[in-house]
């Protein structure tokens, strides 16, 4: 047997240090619009609020360039019990450097606790930050995240000592839209039926994709059943995240 180190013909292997799951070299956060120029925009009070341009579109062409090279695998088709089909293809890291960019350094931290003009929201608590789970999705030709609901999960956030924190609200940011090829993909939420035999079903929420568009909707107990929709054409990428507050 070769020596260790040492490949048949004698080179020497370069020795590769592979940290499991180290978190990935982020393009920066650039170019991005001031928060003086965004707004939350209500789709549902309280329920889905759009960040229109929240990333740029250089930034978010930027980003999928960048994720196509991460080591994605394909969900399985078959959930664990109780679990939504969710078909699509992802990368799941804990980087609390990360979450404190994208809350920091973006126009998220102003917008929901800013000063200015800004819905009357209830983030179920004092928001302190953005989950570290960062989970990056890409749905292909014929993936899709069928009906679920959004658990609200207790988290830790760096600190001395570290801050106990559980989610509140989703984020989920879309880097690409129609305007990249995407067809189909648009997030669906269906209000819950109104009581009473003969009220008519209400009509579903249809969430448009849009280039560096960010919703937030609020999760846990009180989340509204929403889906994926299958993608036909083109790529679907999106970056999700968490608010969290102080628990
Ligand atoms: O990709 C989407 O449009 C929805 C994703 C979603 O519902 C989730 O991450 O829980
Ligand atoms: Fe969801």
């Amino acid at each position: 047997m070769a020596p260790r180190g040492k490949a048949k013909s004698g080179r020497t292997i370069q020795s590769i240090t592979v940290t499991p799951n180290s978190p990935p070299n982020w393009p920066q956060l650039r170019p991005l619009l001031s928060s003086l120029d965004l707004t939350l925009e209500e789709t549902i009070p309280d329920q889905i609020i759009k960040i229109h341009n929240f990333w740029t579109s250089t930034l978010c062409r930027t980003y999928v360039q960048f994720l196509s090279s991460l080591p994605l695998t394909t969900t399985p088709g078959k959930p664990k019990r109780g679990d939504a089909v969710r078909v699509n293809d992802r990368f799941q890291i804990d980087d609390p450097a990360f979450a404190d960019k994208l809350w920091n350094e973006t126009a998220l931290k102003s917008l929901v606790l800013g000063e200015g003009e800004r819905p009357d929201t209830d983030w179920g608590g004092d928001v302190i930050g953005l989950n570290p789970n960062i989970r990056i999705y890409r749905y292909k030709k014929g993936q899709f995240f069928d009906q679920h609901y959004d658990d609200s999960n207790n988290v830790t956030l760096p600190g001395s000592p570290p801050i106990q924190a559980k989610t509140t609200w989703t984020l989920l940011l879309y880097l690409t839209s129609a305007a990249t090829g995407c067809i189909g993909g648009e997030t669906v939420f269906y209000p819950d039926p109104p009581k009473g035999k003969k009220a008519e079903p209400a009509e579903p929420v249809v969430v448009d994709l849009e280039v560096g568009m960010a919703i937030l909707h609020k999760h846990g107990r009180d989340c509204m059943l929403h889906e994926g929709r299958e993608v036909t054409g083109g790529e679907k990428w999106v970056i999700r995240s968490d608010l969290c507050v102080r628990w």
